[in-house]
């Protein structure tokens, strides 16, 4: 349901990506990896239209979201980040923001208008979906802030949820929070990926192996732009990959 196509990517003269095609199913969770520089963040910032918002960025391909390119000039581009959300490696919660406002935060900005019980329905539904509810509903007027790195993580997911997302990207969410709140984010993943598409960038390998059902393996060999070496169902990428370079990277022999 999300289909890129031959994308290509520069930051002024520098090609970074190189024609990367790929398909992230629905309802299902794909994994990007690959060692640093390889373009991965770009691509996923490509996928919500935050690429352009860098000075001096600039793309080619398409990126179409059940069939409509989400770079058609007709399309607004608040409509594809309503449509697509993203979490960010470092949990960024409004600190001052009580939890409950939190969650709220993206309505405002995209528009969307709900009265006071739908509002109160909504928190409650989107903490739930994040694994978060249990901890927090007893304190829903502390400020984000105050709560744990994997809290405010998770507070950050059921913020995107509340514009009701067809797609989450996730770019590395799990790499600054501890062996435990890593685990409850994967657990969260797993549960959310029914009614979300997923596409998260990891660095860790048995990450990837557990949380994803598809993988695309990113490369940039010197100083050449990215480009999707192979991707495929994550078993058949950790198990029996067709390129020896994949095989290498997934078994930890280089990056
Ligand atoms: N804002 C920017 N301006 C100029 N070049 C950039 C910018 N952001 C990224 N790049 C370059 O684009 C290339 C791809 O970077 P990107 O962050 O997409 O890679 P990545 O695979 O996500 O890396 P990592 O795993 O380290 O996050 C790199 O060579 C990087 O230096």
């Amino acid at each position: 349901m999300l289909d890129a196509r031959s994308i290509s990517a520069w930051f002024g003269d520098r090609k970074v990506l190189d024609r990367v095609s790929l398909d992230m199913p629905a309802g299902s969770v794909t994994a990007l990896i690959g060692p640093s520089g390889c373009g991965k963040s770009t691509f996923l910032r490509i996928l919500n239209r935050m690429h352009e918002l860098v000075p001096g960025a600039t793309l080619a391909g398409e990126v179409l979201l059940s069939g409509q390119d989400i770079y058609d000039a007709s399309r607004k581009l608040t409509d594809a980040r309503k449509q697509i959300g993203m979490v960010f490696q470092k949990p960024n919660p409004f600190p001052a923001m009580s939890i409950h406002d939190n969650v709220l935060a993206g309505l405002k900005l995209t528009g969307i208008r709900a009265g006071r019980s739908a509002k109160e329905a909504l928190v409650e539904e989107c903490l739930s979906k994040a694994g978060l509810w249990n901890e927090v509903k007893d304190r829903l007027r502390q400020p984000g802030g105050a709560l744990s790195g994997g809290q405010q993580q998770r507070l950050c997911i059921a913020r995107s949820l509340a514009v009701r997302p067809k797609v989450l990207l996730m770019d590395e969410p799990c790499s600054a929070l501890d062996p435990t709140s890593t685990r409850r984010i994967e657990q969260t993943i797993a549960e959310l990926a029914h009614e979300v598409t997923i596409i998260i960038v990891t660095h860790n390998m048995q990450q990837a192996a557990r949380v994803s059902q598809q993988c695309a393996f990113f490369l940039a060999e010197q100083g050449t732009p990215g480009v999707i070496v192979e991707s495929g169902p994550t078993k058949r990428i950790f198990e029996a990959p067709s390129d020896e370079r994949t095989s290498d990277y997934v078994h930890g022999r280089f990056g």
